[in-house]
C-alpha cells in the first residue's frame, strides 16, 4: 500500500493537459480556457452617455435656454462639437459628442420646440462613461479558468468569437460484477442496481469531461477484456469493482493480460484501499473499488484531480481548517475521508460510516480528511475539510 499522497501525485504524473480546441462563444459556458482572451478595443470604445437625456457643456444655469442641434443615438454619434449654449439630445449608450462634459437626464429638463430649458435641482453627476471604463484594448481574460456566463458575456465583449478551450477528457466507465443490473431494470433477489457508473458519470460532466458508460461486465476474464476494450479511444478508463482481492476481483489481471502497465495497486487510505492505477496503451486507467461510496470519494479525490489537470486547471484542493462539534475517534493507519454535516458553524463526522451506504454520502457537505494515525480529536479542534463536491 502506497500512502494517499503518494497515490494522487502518481496519478496526476500519468495525465497531462489535452490540446486546446477552438469552441464557439455560444458553446464555450463551462468551458476550460486554455489560452488568454485579449480585448481588441477600449471598452466603451468612446465616451458614452449613461442616461437619456442633453449632452451640455459645464453646468448650465437653471432657467437658462440651450438650444438642441442634434441628437446622438447608440450607433450614430451627433457629428460636429458642441458650442456654448447648445445641447444635444442623447440616448444611452451613444457616443457624447467633444465639447460636452455632461449629460442632463431628461428628467431634470423641459423641453421647448427646438430648445431645452435646465430645472431647479437637476442632478449634478456628469453620466458620462469614459472611454476604457470597463476595460481596456488588451485586457484579458488568463487562461487556466472555467467559463463563467459573465466570463463568456466579456470575451463576447472582448471581440472574440471563438475561444481556445482544453478540450474536454474523454472517460470510459466500466462496471464490473454478476450482480449488477443497470437502474430499471429487474436485478432479481441476489441482483441490485448498478449505480457507481452513473454517479461517476455526474461527477465526470460536472468536472467538464465527457463521460461514456461502457456496458457491464459480469465477473469474467474474457467478457471483462472485451468491455476494458470497447473503452479504447477515451483518454481515462475508469473501472469499478473486481479490483480488491477475492476470486473474482479480475480487473488487475485482466488488465495485465491485455498489455497494460500498472503503476500502483492498493492505497493506505479510507474507503479507497484497493483502488489501481496505470496505463493501457495512451489511455490512464483509474481502477476503482465497487463499494459505492468508495467508487465516488476516490472519483472526487482522483479522478477530478486528473481531469482538473488534463483540463489545463489549477487544483481546487485547498482544505479548509473547521472547528468539529463532535469527537472523533482516533484513526487508524489509513487516510480516512469521512463523511460530514455542517452544524452550528462547526463539522460533525456522520455517524455511519460504511463505505456500502450512499445516503449518509448524498447528504453529506464536506469529507473530512485525516492522516494516518491521526489522534482521538475532541469538540473544537480544527478538522482538515474538504468541499465534496457530490
Ligand atoms: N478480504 C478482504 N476483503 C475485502 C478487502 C480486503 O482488503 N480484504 N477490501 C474491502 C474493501 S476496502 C473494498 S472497498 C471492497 C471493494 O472491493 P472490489 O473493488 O473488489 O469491489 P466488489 O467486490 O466488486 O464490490 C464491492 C461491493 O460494491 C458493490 N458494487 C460493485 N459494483 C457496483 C456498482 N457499479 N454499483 C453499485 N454497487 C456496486 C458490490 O455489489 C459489493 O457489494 O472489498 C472489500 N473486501
Ligand atoms: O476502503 Mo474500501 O474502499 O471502502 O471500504
Amino acid at each position: 500500500m502506497i500512502p494517499f499522497e503518494e497515490a494522487r501525485r502518481r496519478l496526476l504524473a500519468l495525465v497531462a493537459p489535452l490540446p486546446s480546441e477552438p469552441v464557439p462563444l455560444d458553446r464555450a459556458g463551462g468551458r476550460a480556457l486554455a489560452e488568454a482572451v485579449i480585448a481588441r478595443r477600449d471598452s466603451p470604445p468612446f465616451r458614452a452617455s449613461m442616461m437619456d437625456g442633453y449632452a451640455v457643456s459645464g453646468d448650465p444655469a437653471p432657467g437658462s435656454r440651450l438650444r438642441v442641434v442634434g441628437e446622438a443615438a447608440a450607433g450614430r454619434r451627433h457629428s460636429g462639437p458642441l458650442g456654448s449654449g447648445e445641447a444635444v439630445r442623447i440616448l444611452t449608450g451613444a457616443p457624447v459628442p467633444d465639447g460636452a462634459d455632461r449629460v442632463l437626464i431628461q428628467e431634470d429638463v423641459e423641453r421647448d420646440g427646438h430648445h431645452v430649458v435646465p430645472k431647479r435641482g437637476a442632478d449634478r453627476a456628469s453620466y458620462v462613461r469614459p472611454a476604457g471604463a470597463d476595460f481596456a484594448a488588451g485586457a484579458r481574460i488568463e487562461a487556466g479558468q472555467v467559463l463563467s456566463p459573465a466570463l463568456v458575456a466579456l470575451a463576447a465583449a472582448f471581440g472574440a468569437a471563438t475561444l481556445r478551450c482544453a478540450a474536454r477528457p474523454e472517460v470510459a466507465i466500466l462496471s464490473t460484477g454478476d450482480e449488477l443490473t443497470p437502474p430499471g431494470g429487474d436485478p432479481g433477489p441476489d441482483g441490485i442496481f448498478a449505480s457507481n457508473a452513473y454517479g461517476l458519470a455526474a461527477l465526470v460532466g460536472a468536472a467538464g469531461g465527457r463521460a461514456r458508460i461502457l456496458p457491464i461486465a459480469a465477473d469474467d476474464p474474457d467478457l471483462l477484456a472485451g468491455a476494458i476494450r470497447a473503452g479504447a479511444g477515451a483518454d481515462v478508463l475508469v473501472t469499478s469493482g473486481g479490483a480488491s482481492v477475492g476470486d473474482r476481483d479480475l480487473v488487475a489481471p485482466t488488465l495485465e493480460r491485455l498489455g497494460a502497465r500498472l503503476d500502483f495497486h492498493r492505497i493506505a487510505m479510507r474507503p479507497g484501499k484497493p483502488v489501481l492505477a496505470g496505463t493501457l496503451g495512451a489511455q490512464v486507467v483509474l481502477g476503482l473499488p465497487g463499494n459505492p461510496v468508495s467508487a465516488m470519494i476516490c472519483g472526487r479525490v482522483f479522478l477530478v484531480p486528473m481531469l482538473r489537470r488534463m483540463l489545463h486547471l489549477p487544483q481546487d484542493d485547498e482544505a479548509s481548517g473547521i472547528a468539529l462539534v463532535a469527537p472523533l475517534e482516533a484513526n487508524g493507519p489509513r487516510t480516512h475521508f469521512m463523511r460530514a454535516v455542517r452544524q452550528d458553524g462547526g463539522v460533525r463526522a456522520l455517524g455511519n460510516q460504511d463505505s456500502g451506504r450512499l445516503s449518509p454520502l448524498a447528504r453529506a457537505d464536506l469529507l473530512i480528511q485525516r492522516p494516518p494515525h491521526d489522534p482521538a480529536r475532541r469538540v473544537g479542534d480544527v478538522a482538515r475539510c474538504l468541499s465534496i463536491g457530490l
